[in-house]
């Protein structure tokens, strides 16, 4: 136990791999043994990669326990269960992607992502909530992604499950506030996780019905190749992303907002710098259709772009 203080309880969602994984082994590794970490999943078949990687941390400062965010037994299950229902730090990661042409895509799919990644963050902070407020103590961090403060082709759906999420704990920051509780959103860019391996399976076995031929072959030819290009030239690990959320954890002042890619400084500035919507529109069209093929040299520039007083705005995992 850390010495002059408690540990902290820390809960979070999705720790059966990628950055949930992560995020749960470095805190329950921390030196100073300041967390005590709930590392849930839905699916206690899948804990044997967090086992390992806990290694003499299991059931030392990392306990594990089942949790579905698109159950309300679950949930609530999950939280009882938890000594005081006392949990210091929520980490919303649970999440789902879905990529391809909407008219492919079906309704109840597209449900499921908004059932997951936003219905599922507001079950838990509903949850979780009314005990911080109680105690005025708590910190609740959501994983968002760059995707809930820019659209991207072809990730109509997703990308408007994480702006959900954005509007969300914009509102709910305020009043959270009043009540000494803090939120703050993680916005990373692409990470290399399973989720970018689950959507390039699914990618690879759409059949793509009620596209139309010029649809399929912008999605297939031109966004998934620089798409693939981007996360070569632009990923992080999920490593990178859970030494970010640490950082937030620990700042005596988090911020609200944490960017984890300095890369795409430029991409949210532009949005802000043009309020027609214009600018940001005609540079991804450009930048997908006219100069898709020289992704990897766009990339190279963004790269230059982004200097060190770009890279002050994000947090970064060093
Ligand atoms: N990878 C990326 O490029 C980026 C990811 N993000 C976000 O980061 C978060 C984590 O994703 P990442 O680690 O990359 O992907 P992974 O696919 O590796 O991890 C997602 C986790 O969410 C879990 N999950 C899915 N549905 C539920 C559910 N109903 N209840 C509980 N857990 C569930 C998965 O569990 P199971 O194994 O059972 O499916 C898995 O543990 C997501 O919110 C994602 O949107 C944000 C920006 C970029
Ligand atoms: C920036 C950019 C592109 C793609 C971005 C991608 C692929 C981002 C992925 C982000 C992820 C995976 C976030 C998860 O939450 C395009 C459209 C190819 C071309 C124009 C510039």
């Amino acid at each position: 136990m850390a010495s002059g203080g408690e540990q902290k309880v820390v809960l979070i969602t999705g720790c059966s791999s990628g950055i949930g994984l992560r995020i749960a082994v470095l805190l329950a590794r921390d030196e100073q043994k300041r967390y005590h970490v709930i590392a849930t999943m839905r699916d206690l078949r899948k804990k044997d990669r967090l086992v390992e990687a806990a290694g003499d941390t299991y059931g030392k400062t990392l306990t594990l326990l089942s949790l579905d965010v698109c159950s309300d037994d679950s949930v609530r299950q999950c939280i009882d269960s938890v000594k005081d229902r006392h949990i210091d730090i929520l980490i919303n990661n649970a999440g789902v992607g879905l990529l391809g042409p909407v008219e492919s895509i079906s309704m109840d799919d597209m449900k499921k992502v908004f059932e997951t990644n936003f219905f599922g963050t507001v079950r838990m902070i509903k949850e979780v909530m009314p005990d911080m407020k109680k105690r005025r103590a708590g910190h609740i961090i959501v994983m968002s992604s760059v995707m809930g403060l820019q659209g991207v082709v072809f990730n109509d759906v997703y990308t408007a499950s994480k702006f959900a999420i954005e509007g969300f704990c914009e509102s709910m920051a305020v009043q959270l506030l009043k009540f000494n509780v803090k939120l703050s959103l993680i916005e990373p860019g692409p990470v290399h996780t399973e989720f970018e391996t689950k959507m390039m399976e699914d990618v690879a076995k759409m059949e793509y019905p009620g596209a139309d031929a010029d649809t399929v072959r912008y999605f297939k030819d031109v966004y998934i190749p620089s798409s693939i290009d981007i996360f070569e030239a632009l990923g992080q690990t999920p490593d990178d992303i859970a030494k970010c959320t640490k950082k937030v954890i620990e700042s005596s002042r988090p911020r609200f907002r944490n960017l984890t890619n300095s890369l795409y400084t430029p991409i949210v500035a532009m949005k802000y710098a043009d309020e027609t919507g214009g600018l940001s529109v005609h540079t991804f069209y450009n930048l997908l259709f006219n100069f898709g093929s020289l992704m990897h040299i766009t990339m190279s520039i963004l790269k230059c772009l982004t200097c060190s007083c770009l890279r002050r705005r994000t947090i970064s995992p060093d």
